[in-house]
């Protein structure tokens, strides 16, 4: 595996490699666990050549936000991706992604402004300019992206289709489901910030998830369910719920209308200072 950080030996490396076959794409901000490598194991699986980007880009942390304390482990990472048989990583400095003067933004109206998107002000404009250069950079044949991160992955198709980037043109985007411990909590970089207490409290949302879901299938009324989900997290350890919702699972844009349509539950919650996010299908 070679790791490059700028831009000439990564477009050489990407040559060399593009002449063996189709080459996908993992976009991360690194400190990785089994959810990245079952992204990576799919990408190999559908591809001849993996490159696994690693970069905590600054323009999706709000000033607030734990951009300083984002954990970063590069060595093990890269041993990790080594393993697996990624053939490059991607590992840019800032310098290298927002050379001064930097000016641009891609921003994608609609579907970045509900959930997380109001929660985090910017956060979307920031993931969808960080993933176009990424996209830019790298012209994978195709690039995998979680589910855990479900607005995330609307938000990527949505850009990808409006500004033509999809296959056969451009890269094709696979979603990964989530992949979680065995207590049912979705895997996170950010779940390292749990203190063991903290860590077995935030066992409470998937199962307080999967309770509303049962409630929601049984009739009961969707903002009833949401209030109900939000005071089961807060009196389970959480110190607040930025949203509970039920939404289409296709077009989270819209309000919830019809219940004919899939529907997801979409929940983001804290505990003590450390923001979970997670979805589940109804
Ligand atoms: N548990 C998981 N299952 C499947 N995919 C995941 C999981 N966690 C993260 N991913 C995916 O890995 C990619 C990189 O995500 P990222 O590096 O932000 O990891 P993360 O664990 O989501 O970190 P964070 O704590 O910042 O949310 C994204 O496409 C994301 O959806
Ligand atoms: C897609 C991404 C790598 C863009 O920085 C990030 O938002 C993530 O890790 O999910
Ligand atoms: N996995 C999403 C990246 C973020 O929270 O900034």
């Amino acid at each position: 595996m070679q790791t490059v950080t700028t831009l000439d030996p990564l477009r050489r490396a990407l040559a060399v490699m593009r002449q063996d076959g189709p080459v996908a794409l993992v976009p991360t901000m690194g400190a990785l666990h089994e959810g990245h490598l079952a992204l990576v194991r799919e990408a190999r699986a559908k591809a001849r050549h993996v490159v696994v980007s690693i970069f905590v880009n600054p323009r999706q942390f709000g000033p607030n936000e734990d951009l300083a304390r984002y954990p970063r482990q590069l060595e093990q990472d890269s041993e990790l991706l080594r393993a697996e048989g990624v053939s490059l990583l991607w590992a840019p400095g800032a310098e290298a992604m927002y050379p001064d003067g930097y000016a641009s933004s891609v921003s994608v109206s609609g579907i970045s402004e509900g959930l997380c998107g109001a929660a985090r002000p910017g956060h979307f404009d920031g993931v969808a300019t960080v993933v176009l250069k990424l996209f830019n950079q790298v012209q994978p044949d195709l690039a995998l992206f979680g589910e855990k991160d479900w607005q995330q992955l609307a938000v990527i198709r949505r850009m990808a289709l409006d500004l033509d980037l999809t296959s056969p043109a451009a890269a094709a985007i696979h979603a990964v489901p989530t992949v979680r411990e065995r207590d049912g909590l979705a895997l996170s970089s950010r779940n390292a910030y749990l203190s063991v207490e903290q860590r077995a409290e935030a066992a409470c949302l998937p199962r307080a998830m999967d309770a509303a879901i049962a409630k929601l299938r049984a009739g009961e009324a969707h903002m009833a369910v949401e209030d109900a989900l939000k005071a089961d997290l807060l009196a389970g350890g959480f110190a607040s719920v930025d949203y509970a919702e039920f939404r289409h699972a296709e077009d989270l844009a819209i309000p919830l209308e019809s219940r004919d349509k899939p529907l997801r539950l979409f929940v983001a919650a804290r505990i003590g200072a450390t923001r979970l996010i997670d979805n589940k299908p109804v």
